[in-house]
């Protein structure tokens, strides 16, 4: 079946924004479509956030997060390191700044995968960023890509969902919204919003 978009429609190419930021509820598949999105076009550069949360298995340091302590990660916002940060299901995220002005500078499209507090940030730090908001076909959806992901507990899955609610009620928001039915066309839609075809 094929992904559908809500939304204002991409604006033409010499007015695009190059910065991105894919925002929508845990477990929608936010990461799934930016992977399969950069395995095709690898020069689409995604920022690497910083985390106070553990490592889920398979992933390494640098390469889906920067795993920090809570005091590495208070440093990193005392220093003004963070683009923006946020409280998400009992962990903080941030965007390191110094790589993400530096890539925007050379004119390289900059695409942020982050929740919602964090686009609301980055709307008011930089209002030229494109926000994208990816939904699911439907709420149970969502939890069953949540629940079978299997990588939270049963209480961290609650948190997440309660964060959903709040996040799916926000779309209006957003410049587009993507629905993640199928990770193919949802990356192409994705790719044509971030501008670098
Ligand atoms: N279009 C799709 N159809 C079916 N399953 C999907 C689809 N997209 C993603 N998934 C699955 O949904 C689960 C959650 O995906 P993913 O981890 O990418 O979500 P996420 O939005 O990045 O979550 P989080 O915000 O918690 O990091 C994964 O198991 C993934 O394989
Ligand atoms: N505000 C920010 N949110 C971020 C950042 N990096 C990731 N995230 C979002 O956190 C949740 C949970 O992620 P998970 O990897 O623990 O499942 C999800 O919505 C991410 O998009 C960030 O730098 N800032």
């Amino acid at each position: 079946m094929a992904a559908t978009s809500r939304g204002t429609p991409p604006v033409p190419p010499d007015a695009r924004p190059r910065l991105t930021v894919l925002s929508g509820p845990s477990g929608v598949g936010k990461s799934t479509v930016v992977a399969h999105l950069r395995k095709e076009h690898p020069e689409v550069w995604l920022s690497v956030s910083a985390t106070t949360r553990r490592p889920r298995p398979g992933e390494r340091d640098g390469v889906q997060y920067f795993f920090v302590t809570d005091d590495e990660f208070d440093k990193l916002v005392a220093n003004g390191e963070l683009l923006e940060w946020a409280e998400f299901a009992g962990h903080r995220y941030g965007t390191p700044r110094g790589a993400v002005l530096r890539r925007l500078e050379a004119g390289d499209p900059v695409l942020l995968e982050i929740d919602l507090q964090g686009a609301r940030l980055v709307r008011e730090s930089m209002p030229d960023a494109r926000l994208v908001f990816l939904a699911p076909p439907s709420w149970d959806e969502l939890v069953r890509r949540l629940t079978g992901r299997g990588t939270e507990s049963a209480e961290v899955i609650e948190r997440r969902l309660q964060a959903a609610r709040v996040e799916l009620a926000a779309e209006s928001e957003f410049d587009v919204t993507l629905v993640n039915t199928s990770v193919e066309h949802v990356a192409r839609e994705l790719l044509a919003l971030v501008d670098v075809v």
